[in-house]
C-alpha cells in the first residue's frame, strides 16, 4: 500500500462504545431553545470547537468530541480509511435502538482530491468519530454518544446543551488567490487548446478566492447561512472545510446506490422569466450537454461493477439553485456486493468523477497539476460520513471553502470542453463563489 504519514487517535485501547437512543424531538428543541429541530435547530446545539455537520433539506446529522480520529494521505488514503473504520467498527460495542443510516457508531469524513502532482500532505485526509451526534430522519430524532476509555456514556438529550450563537464575522475583505482572473483566463485558454488539440475531452479547472476577516471566523456563522439559504444543498463542515455542495458522489442505503451528477451550469438572474428562458437554454446547449455526458459516464462506468441493475437517466434535468442552474442526472443502482462494498469504497471508486476531474481521468488529473497552480487540498474531494454497516453519504466537496483562523479560502472550479470561452468560465467561477462569499457576509 502506497500511503503518506498515518496517525490514528484512540484514547484509550479499549474499543469504542456507542449508545443511540430516540430522544423526544420538541423536548429537544426546547431544550436547546429552539422552535423546531430542524437543521437550524441541530445546528443551535452544535459547540464552536470542532463542529460536524452534514444538513440536508431540515435534517441530517451534527456531531462534536473527538472519540477516535484517524488521518491519513496520498493515493492509499481511502483504503487505509476504510480498513481502519472496519477495524473500529468489529471492535465497537454499539447498542442502537433506532437502527436507520447514520444511527449507531458514526465518522465523518473529509478526503483530498489529490491531484497527480500536489501530494496531499500528511495527514489532510481524516475520519473523525465524534462522542456526541445528533440525527434526524424524518420524524426520528436520536442522539448517540461514544464513550473512550471505558467511562460510562451520557445518554440521550442530557449529552445535549444550547450552545453560545456564533459570533458574525467582522471586517471580511476579499482577495484573489492562487491565479488571478487575467492569469486564470490564459490557463482556460490553455486547456483548451489542447483539447483541441486532442490531449483530452475534458479538464475541471479550478480557482480560488482568500478572506480575511478581522477576527477568528467561527465556522458555524457561514453554516447556519448556509442552511438557511442553500437546503437542498448538503451543508458540511469537517475540519475546517465548509460549505453546501449540490452534488452527491454517492449515497449507500442498504442495497441501494444513488448519485447526483451535475455539470453544465448558466449563471441566474434573479428574474424568474428570463430565468426560465435560460434553463430551457442550458438544456439545449450542446457545450454543456457534452461536458455533462462526460460526467455522468464517469459515474456510470465507476458503479457498474458493484451493481446488479443500474437506472441512468437518458436525459438531464435543470437543477435550480439560488446562484446557478445545473445539468443534473440522479443514477440508481442496486448493489450486489453491498456486505463488502462500504459507502467509502464506492466513493473511492467514483473519485475524481468527471464533474471535478475531467475525461479521460488520468490525463485530466495530471493536466490539473501540472497548469492549475493551486493546492486543491480537500476542495472536490468526498466529504461525507459512514455508519457501523458502510452506509453512507458522500457529497463532492463543491461551493466549499477552508477556515483557518481570520482567514478563509474559497474554491470554484469549472468544466472546460473545446468550445468553451475563458471569459464565460471565469463569470461561472464568481457565481460559484456566491454561496460562500454571501456566507461570510452580516444579517
Ligand atoms: C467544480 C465545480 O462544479 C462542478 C459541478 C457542477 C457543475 C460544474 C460545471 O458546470 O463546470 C462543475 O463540473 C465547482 O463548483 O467548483
Amino acid at each position: 500500500m502506497t500511503t503518506g504519514a498515518t496517525s490514528e487517535r484512540q484514547a484509550s485501547a479499549g474499543p469504542l462504545v456507542a449508545r443511540t437512543v430516540a430522544v423526544d424531538a420538541d423536548a429537544l428543541a426546547a431544550r436547546l431553545g429552539t422552535d423546531v429541530l430542524d437543521a437550524l435547530g441541530l445546528l443551535s446545539a452544535v459547540p464552536a470547537e470542532g463542529p460536524l455537520t452534514w444538513l440536508h433539506k431540515g435534517e441530517g446529522l451534527v456531531g462534536w468530541g473527538v472519540a477516535a480520529e484517524l488521518r491519513t494521505s496520498g493515493p492509499g488514503r481511502f483504503v487505509e480509511a476504510d480498513a481502519w473504520w472496519s477495524q473500529v467498527t468489529a471492535r465497537a460495542v454499539v447498542r442502537d435502538e433506532v437502527g436507520l443510516p447514520g444511527s449507531g457508531l458514526v465518522a465523518f469524513g473529509s478526503f483530498a482530491f489529490g491531484d497527480a502532482v500536489h501530494d496531499d500532505g500528511p495527514g489532510r485526509s481524516v475520519l473523525v468519530v465524534p462522542e456526541v451526534v445528533v440525527g434526524r430522519r424524518g420524524d426520528t430524532v436520536w442522539v448517540t454518544t461514544t464513550t473512550r476509555g471505558g467511562l460510562p456514556p451520557v445518554l440521550g438529550a442530557d449529552a445535549v446543551e444550547p450552545a453560545p450563537a456564533p459570533p458574525a464575522p467582522v471586517g471580511v475583505s476579499f482577495a484573489d488567490g492562487a491565479l488571478d482572473g487575467e492569469r486564470w483566463m490564459s490557463v482556460v485558454a490553455d486547456a483548451v487548446r489542447r483539447i483541441a488539440g486532442g490531449d483530452l475531452e475534458k479538464v475541471v479547472l479550478a480557482r480560488d478566492l482568500v478572506a480575511t476577516a478581522d477576527r477568528d471566523v467561527d465556522v458555524r456563522w457561514p453554516l447556519r447561512r448556509l442552511v438557511e439559504d442553500y437546503p437542498t444543498c448538503w451543508t458540511f463542515h469537517v475540519e475546517g472545510l465548509f460549505g453546501a455542495t449540490p452534488e452527491m458522489l454517492v449515497r449507500r442505503e442498504r442495497g441501494l446506490v444513488t448519485s447526483r451528477v451535475l455539470a453544465g451550469t448558466i449563471r441566474r438572474t434573479g428574474h424568474d422569466d428570463r430565468d426560465l428562458a435560460l434553463a430551457a437554454t442550458l438544456a439545449r446547449s450542446s457545450k454543456d450537454l457534452e461536458e455533462h455526458e462526460y460526467a455522468v459516464r464517469s459515474v456510470a462506468e465507476a458503479l457498474e461493477p458493484h451493481c446488479s441493475s443500474m437506472n441512468v437517466p437518458e436525459s438531464p434535468f435543470v437543477l435550480h439553485l439560488p446562484n446557478v442552474m445545473h445539468l443534473a442526472t440522479d443514477v440508481a443502482g442496486v448493489v450486489h456486493d453491498a456486505e463488502s462494498v462500504s459507502s467509502l469504497q464506492l466513493a473511492a471508486a467514483l473519485h475524481p468523477s468527471a464533474a471535478v476531474g475531467g475525461t479521460p481521468t488520468a490525463v485530466a488529473t495530471a493536466l490539473i497539476g501540472q497548469i492549475e497552480q493551486m493546492d486543491r487540498g480537500r476542495y472536490a474531494g468526498p466529504v461525507g460520513w459512514m455508519d457501523a454497516r458502510g452506509d453512507g453519504e458522500w457529497g463532492i466537496a463543491l461551493r466549499s471553502a477552508v477556515v483557518d483562523g481570520p482567514q478563509v479560502r474559497l474554491f470554484a472550479g469549472c468544466g472546460i470542453v473545446a468550445d468553451s470561452d475563458p471569459a464565460a468560465e471565469l463569470a461561472e467561477s464568481q457565481a460559484k463563489f456566491v454561496p460562500v462569499r454571501d456566507a461570510l457576509g452580516g444579517r
